[in-house]
């Protein structure tokens, strides 16, 4: 039976007198995609930090089998190293600059290897950012918001680069976002967190990629788990 790529059971985050996460139970299966959608402040990137071992106070079980990178809504790549430099931080042993490369390359950012962070428009620099997360090559990837401060037809290409890029390495990922059509076009689970736990899952259709007028019905479900009603006139 394939292993399960995290397992989380009876999950307990407090901040002070506040359960944040309240006995939350999660899987993500190897090489499944899902989006965790929820409101602001519901704990999505509580989760997310305790699943990358960022934040270590959690309670309960959890189990992450294999490699984790993690990529923000902000690239936070250092102003002073050059793009290349940037993606491979922190490597060792391997040629540093080659896998860089090939990693651009993925994200078809090729031409600017040389370049300083600074010079990056903000599409680039989070393409930079999934860059040094791939070269990786994790089991997971933990992808909180990460296309969140992109307009939105960079948004669109950033969500082509990135099912090709799972479509092609097959990592596991969670996704947490805002952006209901970003989940519903990217992943096969999508979870909705609400007062500590999940209490929705919904499975697009297999189909990729997908359309739009697919989604409708789907849309409005999850909406509807969120507490936004959809007016049907509009
Ligand atoms: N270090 C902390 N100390 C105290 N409270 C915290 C801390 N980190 C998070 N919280 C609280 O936990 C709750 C969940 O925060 P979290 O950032 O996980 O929410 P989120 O679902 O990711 O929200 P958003 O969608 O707005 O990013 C919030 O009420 C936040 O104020």
């Amino acid at each position: 039976m394939a292993q399960h790529t995290v397992t989380v059971r009876g999950l307990v985050r407090q901040f002070g007198p506040r359960r944040v996460l309240d006995d939350l139970d999660l899987v993500v299966r190897q090489g499944e995609f899902v989006a965790l959608l929820g409101r602001s402040g519901s704990g999505k990137s509580t989760l997310l930090r305790i699943l990358a071992g960022i934040d270590r106070d959690g309670d309960g079980e959890i189990a992450v089998n294999g490699t984790v990178s993690v990529a923000f809504q902000q690239p936070r790549l250092l102003p002073w190293r050059r793009v290349w430099r940037n993606v491979s931080l922190g490597l060792h042993g391997v040629d540093g600059r080659s896998v860089a490369e090939k990693a651009l390359a993925e994200v078809q950012l090729t031409d600017h290897a040389q370049a300083w962070p600074l010079t990056l428009s903000g599409g680039e620099a989070q393409r930079v950012s999934l860059a040094r997360a791939l070269v990786r090559e994790p089991d997971l990837l933990l992808l909180d918001e990460p296309f969140g401060a992109l307009d939105a037809l960079t948004r669109l290409a950033m969500h082509r680069l990135v099912d090709d890029l799972w479509q092609r390495h097959k990592p596991s990922v969670l996704l947490v976002t805002h952006d209901v059509d970003e989940a519903l076009t990217l992943a096969d689970r999508v979870l909705v967190l609400d007062e500590g736990r999940i209490v929705a899952e919904h499975t697009p259709p297999v189909s990729r990629p997908r359309r739009p007028a697919d989604l409708t019905e789907l849309r409005a479900r999850v909406l509807a788990d969120l507490g936004v009603t959809v007016d049907e006139a509009a």
